[in-house]
């Protein structure tokens, strides 16, 4: 029986594509993962391994093939299209690494999208948008276009779409992998922040070392299935 506060529960996982030459590519193959309330989760793993792959299913994106998969009780692969549509919508929030705000709606107008998608109000959208806003530090460049603005400062307006919806669930697809050393400091820190002030979960997948590092678990992805991260021996070796 899952603990009441599991947000994600995936057993036995697999996902499949076939390849254009008729080949089946078996990219994830027993895949475990259990992410509670409060948990943050870096999962890493080398090019192609298939970490936006996964993101994507636990994003209600793509189906697993085969195992369990469910979000806050559902049973994700028993559940049709408009149950994992509604769930994505209000209990899911994403970051990209590209940031992925539309660019010709300020930074309140795209906060605002979010809320729009999670079907708030046009009037408690906005309220709730200037303060997401608000917690990332920007009520002064809410007026701005994404292209007025620096990379760091489009990725919080990217993370205040993301939470100002309170989602359950944030995934982060390499967060910080369009930002220089510095600004991927402060936006991680920012991201880590708000999903623990929400209570939520988070799963991000990244390269970086420094940014798993802040998280508090961190898996690899490799052969198909996770593992987890063995600390680097001192001294290496
Ligand atoms: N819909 C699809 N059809 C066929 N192959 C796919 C599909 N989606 C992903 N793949 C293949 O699965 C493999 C893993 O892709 P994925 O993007 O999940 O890897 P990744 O670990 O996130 O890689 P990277 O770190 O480079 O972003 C790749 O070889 C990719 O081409």
């Amino acid at each position: 029986m899952p603990a009441d506060d599991v947000v994600v529960e995936v057993e036995g996982a697999s996902k499949s594509f076939r390849l254009p030459s008729g080949e089946h590519l078996r990219l994830l193959n027993g895949v475990d993962l259990t992410v509670t309330a409060g948990d943050s989760v870096a999962i890493q793993g080398r090019s192609g391994s298939g970490k936006s792959t996964l993101l994507r299913a636990l994003g209600l994106f793509i189906p697993f093939d085969e195992g369990r998969h469910h979000m806050l009780g559902v049973d994700i692969r028993a559940a049709g299209d408009r149950r994992c549509s509604k769930l994505r919508a209000r209990s899911i929030g994403f970051v990209f690494q590209d940031f992925r705000l539309l660019p010709n709606l300020t930074a309140q107008q795209n906060v605002e999208y979010g809320c729009l998608l999670a079907g708030l109000g046009p009037r408690e959208g906005a309220r709730a948008a200037r303060e997401a806003l608000e917690r990332v530090g920007l009520t002064d460049r809410a007026r701005s276009r994404p292209a007025q603005l620096s990379g760091g400062e489009q990725q919080r307006v990217s993370i205040a779409r993301a939470l100002v919806k309170r989602p359950d669930l944030v995934l982060a697809d390499e967060p910080t992998g369009s930002l220089d050393g510095e600004t991927a400091d402060v936006v991680i820190e920012l991201l880590l922040a708000s999903v623990a002030d929400l209570g939520a979960a988070l799963v991000l997948v990244t390269h970086d070392d420094a940014v798993a590092g802040r998280c508090g678990r961190r898996v690899r992805l490799g052969g198909g299935t996770l593992h987890d991260d063995e600390p680097a021996a001192a001294g290496g070796g």
